[in-house]
């Protein structure tokens, strides 16, 4: 198949890598799952922790079969498919055969484009660096937002009022300040109870 045609109908994506680990951030952490990282994201986070993934061009472009036949071969059957941006595509092929196929199915998603694909769980981390698409307000699990700076309490509290009552709501402190605003973020989450801590517990664990 055409690849440009292949990967606008969602058949085909680029994919940067895909590894079993266990699941290091938000609700789900501590469980194990299959990651599918598609290339390409144009937010531009200056603190992204896998600037790698931006340029799309970079990566193999895959037919979603072959990507499925990978989750296949672990045990697990939960996949989190992140990138780079993942709504950057049309997700509705990969989450259709996903499920098919038993997996259940969890994003990891800025919401900065359209929304597609069939999840069980979606984890939306809103960007100051392109603003959310509409879409995601309605689809999100989980609201976990990076605090970078003193403004991000602030920030967070915007996307909290935009989401379903039922999203969980999590601050996670970026990776190079959690020493700087940690006294900051068990204070926030103390004092308002509504929120919790995600920490990216795969960086301690020192695994993928
Ligand atoms: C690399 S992103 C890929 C998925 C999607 N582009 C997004 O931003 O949600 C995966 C998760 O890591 C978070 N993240 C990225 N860099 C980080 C850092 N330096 N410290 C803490 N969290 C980070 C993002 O906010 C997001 O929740
Ligand atoms: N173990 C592990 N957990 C994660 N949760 C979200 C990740 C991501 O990069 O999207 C991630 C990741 O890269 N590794
Ligand atoms: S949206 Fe996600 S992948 Fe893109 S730059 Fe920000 S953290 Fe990195
Ligand atoms: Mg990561």
């Amino acid at each position: 198949m055409d690849k440009t045609k292949g990967v606008k109908e969602g058949l085909m994506l680029p994919l940067m890598e895909a590894f079993y680990t266990i699941q290091g951030e938000g609700v789900y952490s501590g469980v194990p799952a299959y990651f599918i990282r598609l290339g390409g994201c144009d937010v531009g986070c200056v603190w992204c922790d896998v600037k790698e993934s931006w340029e799309a061009g970079k990566w193999p472009v895959i037919p979603i079969e072959e990507i499925v036949e990978g989750a296949l071969e672990y045990p697990g059957r939960m996949v989190v498919i992140t990138g780079g941006e993942p709504l950057m595509y049309n997700l509705n092929p990969l989450t259709a055969l996903l499920k098919e196929n038993g997996f259940a199915i969890h994003i990891e998603t800025s919401g900065a484009h359209p929304f597609s694909g069939d999840f069980d769980w979606v984890c939306f981390s809103p960007k100051k660096f392109k603003a959310p698409h509409p879409s995601i307000y309605k689809k999100a699990d989980e609201l976990k937002v990076v605090i970078f700076h003193k403004s991000d309490f602030e920030f967070a509290e915007k996307h909290a009022s935009l989401v379903q009552e039922t999203c969980v709501k999590s601050i996670q402190p970026e990776w190079s300040k959690a020493k700087l605003y940690m006294d900051s973020i068990v204070e926030y989450v103390k004092s308002n109870p509504d929120w919790k801590i995600s920490l990216q517990t795969h960086k301690f664990m020192d695994i993928p």
